[in-house]
């Protein structure tokens, strides 16, 4: 889910583990010469199809299968199931886990807001991160390990570390 940590935890994984780290927003970005905020712009079916296609290109990438890589993506990347299917079929897929609460207090900074535009305009904060996350917790339940993503950004690491490694 966005706000929980992905780019954060995912650049300090990769980083102790020796991988290269990918964020598919920033890929996004570059690929399309956009910023997130302007992709959503032509709409969320535009966004969703960039998005994918930044992820297969990365997927497709020569040498990727033997690759070390650590991926953030966007929070709603599982929403495509042709997504979850391939990131499952790629890797290992993780899912960090952060309560409503949580979010709300991460991501709400107009800064956060702003580059997150399903977040925009919206009177209340919890209530639309809540209907994201009912309407994406089959998704969300799908991922191979789950971490729990409140402790520190230290722990969260650790405890992916120790999660991928049993
Ligand atoms: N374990 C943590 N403890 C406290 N704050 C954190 C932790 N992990 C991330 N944050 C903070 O929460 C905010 C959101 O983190 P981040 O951008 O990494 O989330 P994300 O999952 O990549 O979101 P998105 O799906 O929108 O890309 C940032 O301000 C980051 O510094
Ligand atoms: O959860 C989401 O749907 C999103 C999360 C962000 O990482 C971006 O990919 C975008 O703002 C959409
Ligand atoms: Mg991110």
């Amino acid at each position: 889910m966005m706000g929980a940590g992905k780019s954060t935890v995912g650049r300090a994984l990769a980083a102790d583990l020796g991988a290269t780290f990918v964020d598919l927003d920033r890929r996004i970005e570059r690929m399309f010469g956009a910023s997130i905020a302007e992709l959503f712009e032509d709409g969320e079916a535009y966004f969703r199809a960039c998005e994918r296609a930044a992820l297969c290109s990365l997927l497709d990438e020569p040498g990727f299968a033997g690759a070390r890589v650590v991926i953030a993506t966007g929070g709603g990347v599982v929403v495509d199931p042709a997504n979850r299917a391939d990131m499952a079929g790629a890797g290992r897929v993780v899912y960090l886990e952060l309560p409503v609460d949580a979010l709300v207090a991460r991501l709400s900074t107009d800064a956060a807001r702003a580059e997150r535009p399903l977040l925009e305009d919206r009177a209340s904060l919890r209530e639309r991160l809540d209907q994201l996350l009912r309407a994406r917790a089959s998704a969300y339940a799908s991922a191979e390990l789950r971490v729990d993503a409140r402790p520190p950004v230290r722990a969260v690491v650790e405890a992916l570390r120790a999660a991928l490694a049993a």
